[in-house]
């Protein structure tokens, strides 16, 4: 017995001077880079190995999910999207009667300056309610709290949202059957029967606001909320360059042909599953500019002057009816890229001689 005691006492004494000396040097290296590029490296070899990724885990933050809805706090007139300690997350784990390995079934979705890490963990298997009366929030759908949040959490909470989807939906390998399973970051799944590994995996869509010289065109489908208008949007098809996507869904959706386009910034977007959205600008010629809506993919699509996409700009982002019982025009959240398309759209058209 005292034996055993001794060797544990020792490995244990171990473990400490190990994480000591792991800390020191982390703090070492830190000091000596980029805050950057320290974050990228540090990042790297989280994906790398899974014991550094364990210690992480152990002393990291926590963005929590309930089948996918992501948890959130009202902070007066603001929702936050809170960062839980390990420690809180541990004591929650306990109360709830999980075990606390279940910290490995998150997902790694960024750090701090300071080389702490972010996890995101979905706790669909426990109670809903329960957690929340707990931390006193509520799990809402990620489309509303887009609405709601500035653009750091929403991105960080796009992000952890397609990831955890995709290990939910890639438990099996789809060459032979058997379970994969994920390293710790949860940057890939392995298949150990024949080596295979999955990557998550995006589609790139296409987001192209087109202009007739003087009005830019908003479209909707009809899943969107009543009032709201946005950018044409579509995915690529295998085989296709961007600029045809770009071609050839302006005319699927809207009949018009494009005269010329360019590319202005992209955005990750966790809808349906995980896109690369490639935002572009495109005009059409201003003598065939007559608008064919394809009733198959949208509700309707019109142009708009800019004095209207300026007062759409200034409105509060959600259904607003007018006295005619027509809802006004309203447009995407302020970080959501085709947003960002508008209002560089509205500086352009303002820099141009009258
Ligand atoms: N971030 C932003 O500002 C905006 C993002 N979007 C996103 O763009 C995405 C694409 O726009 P849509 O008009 O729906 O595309 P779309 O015009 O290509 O039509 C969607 C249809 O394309 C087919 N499709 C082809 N490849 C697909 C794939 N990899 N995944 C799913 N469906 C595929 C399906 O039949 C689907 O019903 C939407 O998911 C939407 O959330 C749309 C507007 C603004
Ligand atoms: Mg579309």
């Amino acid at each position: 017995m005292r034996t055993s005691r001794g060797s544990f006492s020792q490995e244990l004494n171990m473990a400490m001077l190990y994480q000591a000396v792991y800390r020191r040097a982390s703090f070492l290296w830190c000091r000596l880079h980029s805050t950057y590029v320290r974050k990228m490296r540090y990042l790297f070899e989280l994906k790398e190995d899974d014991g550094l990724c364990r210690q992480a885990q152990n002393s990291g933050t926590f963005y929590l999910f309930h089948n996918l809805f992501p948890f959130l706090q009202k902070v007066g007139s603001k929702h936050l999207a809170p960062q839980i300690s390990a420690s809180e997350l541990k004591r929650i784990l306990k109360k709830f009667k999980q075990n606390k390995q279940k910290l490995e079934d998150s997902v790694l979705i960024g750090c701090s300056d300071e080389c702490m890490a972010y996890f995101a963990l979905d706790l669909g298997s426990l109670e809903k309610m329960d957690i929340e009366s707990e931390l006193k929030g509520s799990f809402t759908e990620l489309w509303k709290a887009f609405f709601q949040l500035d653009g750091k959490d929403a991105s960080l909470l796009s992000l952890a949202q397609a990831l955890l989807r995709w290990h939910d939906t890639h438990k099996y390998c789809s060459k032979t059957g058997q379970p994969t399973q994920k390293n710790l970051a949860g940057s890939k799944r392995v298949c150990h029967t024949n080596g295979i590994i999955y990557y998550p995996q995006m589609s790139p869509v296409v987001i192209t606001l087109v202009s007739d010289g003087s009005r830019c065109l908003l479209a909707r489908q009809a899943s969107f909320p009543q009032g709201m208008y946005s950018a044409l949007a579509g995915f690529c098809d295998v085989g296709e360059t961007l600029e045809e996507t770009v071609r050839r869904e302006v005319a699927e959706e809207v009949g018009l042909e494009v005269k010329s386009m360019w590319y202005s910034a992209s955005q990750h977007w966790p809808f349906p599953n995980s896109s690369l959205m490639i935002a572009c600008h495109a005009t059409v010629w201003p003598q065939q500019n007559e608008i064919r809506v394809n009733k198959l993919e949208l509700e309707a699509a019109t142009w708009f002057s800019l004095e209207e996409v300026v007062e759409a700009l200034r409105r509060e982002p959600r259904p607003l009816k007018q006295e005619d019982g027509r809802f006004s025009l309203w447009l995407p959240p302020k970080w959501a890229i085709a947003h960002q398309l508008i209002q560089e759209w509205v500086k352009q058209q303002s820099n141009m001689p009258a």
